[in-house]
């Protein structure tokens, strides 16, 4: 089965709970949904810090949870991480650390401390106290003592919500090296669609605690029915390979099933895979493939679909062949242009970042 399947459907007093989800075995998927649509309470449901009186957990064909078993959260192999770290104020790192490992077994014991220190760099932080740390380090130590139990699972609520733009700078490159290093699932709640875009492989969209989407993170931030940003700040995601670099034009040329794209030279490898987000509000469509102009990438696309944002404008999905973005213009625009699903345009792109 190799993967982790949750049923839960579990009420308080004004709100209700009921998920379904399937969720790949390794890589990371964000939890990703409004304030209040249950997203702390999904994991803990998935913690065992609540206990859902309808529920199923298996995690990696071990049953967590079913009509009969109900395992206590000390039994489950899991790491969690809060939005603050919730480190003990008197111990010093080390022994922070050396805490979470005597919760469980030598016997249990599959990941070295010391390659979880080295992974998430703190190795120089040892004989500190968590107040002389920055928050983004104590969120660091925090993701190690849930790492240092070896679990079979990690869940990260928030992990940097509570720290300021430069801190989560700071920490967000270390959750990708877990991302590249980890063989476990990670469940990832955010109701940042950033970061989410940044780290996750898969996504479960949850709204007033109901499972809106779930699936690839690729596909769903294509979609135009799920209001992932705010206003104007949707974009599609695209999975690449760097496929070349001009140097005297200090360019790199990325390639995906359906184009290429060019975008300011990158300190990366030709083949490797990387991930470019396309802002909706950076692209045009035009009928015919344009001349005379500055922008360097411009390709052929098909009409997908066409979806109202708001009183003047649309969100214009676009078929690059095999791969969508989005495109957002005026209402004024999709008339001017006749633009219908099914009509072949180009698609100028005047943005591209690179995510990872
Ligand atoms: N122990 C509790 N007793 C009663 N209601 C609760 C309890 N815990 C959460 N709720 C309610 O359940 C709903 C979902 O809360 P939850 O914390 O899971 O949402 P969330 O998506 O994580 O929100 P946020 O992004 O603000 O953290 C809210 O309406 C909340 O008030």
């Amino acid at each position: 089965m190799n993967e982790l399947a949750a049923r839960f459907r579990h009420d308080y007093p004004g709100f209700g709970l009921d998920v379904d989800l399937r969720l790949p075995a390794r890589g990371v998927s964000a939890i990703f949904g409004p304030s209040g649509s249950g997203k702390t309470t999904l994991l803990r449901l998935i913690a065992g810090l609540e206990r859902a009186a309808d529920g199923y957990l298996a995690v990696d064909d071990g049953v967590w949870q079913d009509a009969q078993t109900f395992l206590p959260t000390h039994a489950r192999p899991l790491g969690y991480v809060f939005q603050d770290a919730r480190l003990f104020p008197h111990l010093d790192v080390r022994r922070n650390l050396d805490y979470g490992l005597s919760r469980i077994p030598a016997s249990s014991r599959k990941v070295a401390l010391d390659d979880v220190i080295g992974l998430l760099g703190i190795g120089h932080l040892m004989e500190r106290k968590p107040d002389r740390l920055s928050g983004g380090e104590r969120q660091r130590v925090a993701i190690a003592r849930a790492l240092g139990v070896s679990p079979r699972l990690l869940l990260l609520d928030e992990p940097l919500a509570a720290l300021d733009q430069a801190r989560k700078q700071e920490v967000l490159p270390y959750l990708e090296r877990l991302h590249d290093t980890l063989d476990i699932p990670v469940l990832y709640v955010s109701h940042a669609i950033d970061e989410v875009a940044r780290l996750a492989d898969h996504m479960v969209v949850l709204d007033a605690g109901r499972v809106a989407a779930q699936g690839s993170i690729i596909e769903l931030m294509a979609r135009t029915d799920l209001r992932l940003s705010r206003d104007d700040a949707e974009g599609a995601l695209i999975e690449a390979g760097v496929a070349a670099h001009d140097e005297s034009y200090q360019l790199t040329t990325v390639e995906f099933p359906g184009g290429r794209l060019s975008l300011p030279r990158q300190a990366r490898d030709v083949g490797q895979r990387v991930r470019v987000r396309v802002l909706a509000r950076d692209v045009s469509i035009t009928l015919a493939a344009q001349t005379g102009t500055s922008i360097i990438n411009i390709l052929p696309a098909r009409v997908a679909d066409i979806t109202p944002a708001g009183a003047s404008q649309c969100v214009v999905s676009l078929d690059l062949g095999g791969t969508t973005i989005l495109a957002r213009i005026t209402r004024k625009s999709v008339d001017a242009l006749g633009l219908r699903p099914g009509l072949d345009v180009h698609a100028q792109i005047k943005g591209v970042a690179l995510l990872k």
